[in-house]
């Protein structure tokens, strides 16, 4: 693992990062945060529930025998069938649209989706691969659906890759959580007494991720409308679960047993990918990270922004980050700088691994003429442990060109203002802008022209765009072209817009 490894660093941090931070305005993109509470609704809903019920859905059409289909997103092109019925695969779509990006495809954010929904109710912990690419047609039907009798569903189950026992596990996991809505199934659930409105039967009485729905089944008192409808024609789980005499269930009814299954049998599906899809290996937490990289103007200098990230805290921990100039020195006499402030962002998932995640801050006045190559830190625990250097194996984060800057202080969700070097005008500055919108994600190419308030200053003239592109935040590279040589940016976040220009 080396600084910076894109779409590995954005899973892990999706992971064990949380990115709330107690700032209400960064609820949206929070993505642990979403799950902050297991079952939610008033209704008794919940969003876990959701996500694992989406990522299911969108996996359940994979078919073994000619390796089409699996966790590629194709649901998103699928959700008018009726067997992908339900409100609650339109919260899920709105909750996880936030998050995919250039590196991150949505199928790999639905199948994180399922590692966190699962730890923050109490549920297993799943290992999570990347990877995943998103289909851009829909695939053939197949989604399991209540009315089909038991010899059809284990043929499906048996098409994406389940044994007949593996049917009856995962299908107990996934209906340990949330329930049944009358607005979905009406023939099922009622509406609420005296009313029209949505009414909802859950599996079993406990919002956990847990083994009752097993248990409440084994001792007659569940209340699994697809164990004990009236119309026989629709107890989907009945059928499956007494399928081989209850053995399955009964061993299920061991909470450990119920726990590795469910962390196993997760794993497999959200580890169904097409033919062709070549998964990471399992995203385990990284012991140091850097995150938040960006360089940008300040009022005489550049700035540095950073942070670093441990998996441990420490209440006397000194953290210094430390940089080489352009001619790879330091010829300015002054390359270091402190942190500025610590901050806790431990998401369940870690603090469930023993993990205490935090984060130091850094934003480092940089020589503008001297600039900056690469940075590194080091850190000293002030326990009389010898300084530790992290130079990310001796390479540092390479800072690879200083031509073109996103200014985060200054743009905000609906402008973006950039900074260019004015020593040679350039011929073009441009975005390759990355938006998510519910239901597509939308690639285009736009121009920013001079920006006629903001006056150059420390050798950059600024340019900026009054942009229209919708959703709460997107991602851009961003590119000059200087005597024919193109300057870009990766993937910058308007995560890091603040519009605070009294930085
Ligand atoms: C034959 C197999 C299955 C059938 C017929 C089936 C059917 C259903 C039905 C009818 C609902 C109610 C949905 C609504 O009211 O909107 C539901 C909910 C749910 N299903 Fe399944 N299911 C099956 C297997 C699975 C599997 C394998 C998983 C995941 C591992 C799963 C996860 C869920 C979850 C989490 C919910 C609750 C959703 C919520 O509360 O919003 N199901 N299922």
């Amino acid at each position: 693992y080396q600084w910076p490894s894109p779409l590995i660093d954005q899973v892990e941090g999706l992971l064990y990062e949380g990115r709330g931070e107690g700032d209400p305005n960064n609820s949206l993109i929070d993505f642990a945060g979403k799950l902050a509470q297991c079952q939610s609704g008033s209704l008794g809903e919940s969003g876990a529930a959701e996500w694992i019920r989406f990522a299911y859905h969108d996996m359940a059409t994979h078919n073994i025998e000619d390796g089409t289909g699996g966790l590629d997103n194709s649901l998103l092109l699928e959700l008018d069938r009726a067997e992908n019925v339900g409100v609650g695969m339109k919260h899920a779509l709105a909750d996880l649209s936030h998050f995919p990006n250039k590196y991150l495809s949505f199928s790999d954010v639905t199948a994180v989706g399922v590692a966190i929904a699962s730890a923050q109710c109490q549920g297993p912990i799943v290992p999570i691969r990347a990877g995943r690419r998103d289909a851009i047609v829909a695939g053939p039907p197949g989604v399991p659906e209540p009315q089909q009798t038991l010899a059809e569903h284990t043929e499906s189950f048996r098409l994406q890759g389940f044994t007949p026992e593996e049917m009856i596990a995962l299908t107990a996991c996934g209906h340990s959580v949330g329930g049944v809505r009358s607005n979905d199934f009406p023939a099922m659930v009622p509406p609420a007494p005296g009313t029209t409105a949505d009414n909802f039967i859950l599996f079993d009485t406990t919002t956990a991720l847990d083994n009752t729905v097993v248990l409440q089944y084994l001792n007659s008192t569940t209340k699994n409308a697809l164990v004990v409808d009236k119309n026989v024609t629709l107890i989907s789980d009945f059928r499956i679960f007494n399928s081989d005499g209850n053995v399955t269930m009964n061993q299920l009814a061991d909470p450990e047993t119920f726990d590795q299954t469910c962390s196993r049998l997760f794993a497999q599906m959200i580890n169904t990918v097409p033919a062709g899809v070549t998964l990471t290996d399992v995203i385990e937490p990284i012991l140091t990270k850097v995150d938040g990289v960006q360089l940008s103007i300040g009022y005489d200098t550049l700035l540095l922004s950073a942070s670093l990230r441990f998996l441990n805290s420490s209440d006397q921990r000194t953290v210094k980050i430390l940089w080489n100039d352009k001619a790879g020195g330091c010829a300015s006499g002054s390359c270091f700088n402190w942190s500025q402030n610590q901050r806790d962002v431990t998401t369940t998932l870690a603090s469930r691994l023993g993990l205490s995640v935090n984060k130091y801050d850094f934003v480092a006045p940089i020589n503008a003429t001297t600039s900056i190559s690469k940075f590194w830190f080091e850190i000293n625990e002030n326990d009389g442990s010898p300084v530790t250097v992290l130079d990310n194996e001796g390479s540092g984060y390479v800072i690879t060109q200083d031509r073109v800057l996103y200014v985060p202080h200054s743009s905000t969700a609906t402008s973006t203002v950039v900074a260019v070097r004015n020593d040679v005008a350039p011929s073009r500055v441009f975005m390759d802008v990355y938006t998510r919108g519910r239901s597509a994600i939308v690639n285009q190419t736009v121009d920013l022209a001079p920006s006629t308030d903001i006056e150059s200053r420390v050798g950059y003239a600024f340019y900026s765009l009054t942009q229209s592109f919708t959703g709460v935040e997107f991602t851009f590279d961003l590119h000059s072209i200087v005597n024919g040589t193109t300057y870009t940016e990766d993937m910058r976040d308007t995560y890091f817009a603040t519009n605070s220009p009294d930085f």
